[in-house]
């Protein structure tokens, strides 16, 4: 397959509710929708998970679209590609910009999958007919309020609630939720809102049998989760802090994680994704997919990622309707009692709305060979 043309645009589009991380609030959602087709004529679509401000990672939809442009793009354009993996190798001189990298490389999988006619999660070599989902549940105004948004998403049967948390919103926030919800699989997401100095306060939430927490330290952290780990029975799982397959296996063989978050985009494409699946699977490491407040295209692929087998626990995919009014896929993504049905025609297996994509898009701009 060669690469002749690539249009990326930038769409802008509403969330039905802010969500609230202990970084920062999410309304309007910025980001960057490519469009790649071959020389067959053969069309793929890739979504950038970076956001608008660099307070998740350092990217940010304007730096993909810089190093897409200036390099990404050139590097791909005409290059005849045998598989998609080959992507990883043509970006290798590039370091990190690994959300930007992602973009690219997730529509050159959507062709290779049409090509092969397979569904992307066979191409990916997924099995699963069906994903088990959680969901993520930002921080409300009031304990009361958050304790009847899980309830509806536990009603909506989520497999596995998440919450964020920071100082102040941590321990009576989980002990209610423990509370309420005696039975329901909980975990807590910091966003690397603590320090190894609040070690003891972590602790106390030991007492809440959560099923993980996530990325409690620095974002640029694997030594201190090591030591922390040690002192919590609740399992660590990093998110923030790995980029890559050699990240997951120093995190590991450290004793800093026990369990990983796997985002596409953070890790720069689904061959590496894969990869770390791998590696985690033979280590006995559950891993499970992470989000990033995707539009359809973005979502799809997390959908198609998760049909492998070490994909233990359920994500936080949740369905279309949870986020937008309107997606950007003819069918939307749909959950019903915390199951995706995953799509069984070749490459994504969902439709652009096309109409949607225009009303969303801001600005375009099409790169071809000339
Ligand atoms: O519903 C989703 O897409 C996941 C939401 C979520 O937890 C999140 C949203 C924005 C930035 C970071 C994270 C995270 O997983 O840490
Ligand atoms: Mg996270």
């Amino acid at each position: 397959m060669k690469i002749v043309e690539v249009t990326l645009r930038h769409l802008q589009m509403e969330m039905k509710s802010p969500f609230s991380t202990s970084f920062g609030t999410f309304q309007t959602k910025d980001f960057i929708l490519l469009e790649a087709i071959d020389e067959k004529g053969t069309v793929g679509y890739g979504e950038s998970v970076a956001f608008s401000s660099p307070w998740y990672n350092e990217e940010t939809f304007k730096t993909n679209w810089h190093m897409l442009e200036d390099f990404l793009i050139p590097l791909i354009l005409g290059k005849e590609l045998n598989h998609p993996d080959e992507v990883t190798e043509v970006f290798s001189a590039i370091r990190k910009n690994n959300m930007a990298k992602s973009t690219i490389e997730g529509a050159v999988w959507d062709i290779y999958a049409q090509q092969s006619n397979q569904s992307l999660a066979a191409a990916l070599g997924g099995t699963k007919t069906q994903i088990d989902v959680g969901i993520s549940i930002g921080i409300q105004n009031s304990v009361e309020e958050l304790v009847e948004v899980v309830r509806g998403y536990v009603e909506e049967g989520y497999k596995r609630i998440k919450v964020k948390i920071k100082p102040g919103w941590d321990v009576d926030v989980m002990r209610t939720l423990r509370n309420e919800f005696p039975d329901v699989a909980i975990m807590a997401d910091a966003n690397s809102a603590y320090r190894l100095e609040d070690t003891a306060l972590l602790k106390q939430l030991d007492e809440f049998n959560l099923t993980m927490i996530e990325q409690p330290l620095a974002s640029d952290d694997i030594i201190d989760h090591a030591t922390l780990q040690k002192e919590l029975s609740t399992p660590i799982c990093l998110d923030e802090s790995i980029h890559s397959l050699e990240d997951a296996r120093k995190a590991v063989e450290l004793g800093a994680t026990k369990i990983i978050n796997i985002k596409i985009g953070r890790v720069g494409g689904l061959t590496v994704a894969k990869q770390i699946h791998d590696y985690c699977m033979n280590q006995g490491v559950p891993v499970w997919c992470g989000g990033m407040l995707e539009a359809g295209i973005g979502r799809a692929h997390n959908v198609a990622l998760t049909t492998l087998p070490n994909f233990i626990l359920p994500g936080d995919t949740a369905g279309s309707s949870r986020y937008w009014v309107k997606d950007i896929i003819e069918p939307e993504v749909v959950v019903d009692k915390g199951v995706i049905h995953v799509p069984t025609s070749a490459g994504i297996g969902y439709k652009l709305d096309y109409k949607a994509v225009e009303d969303y898009t801001v600005m375009k701009k099409t790169y071809n060979l000339d």
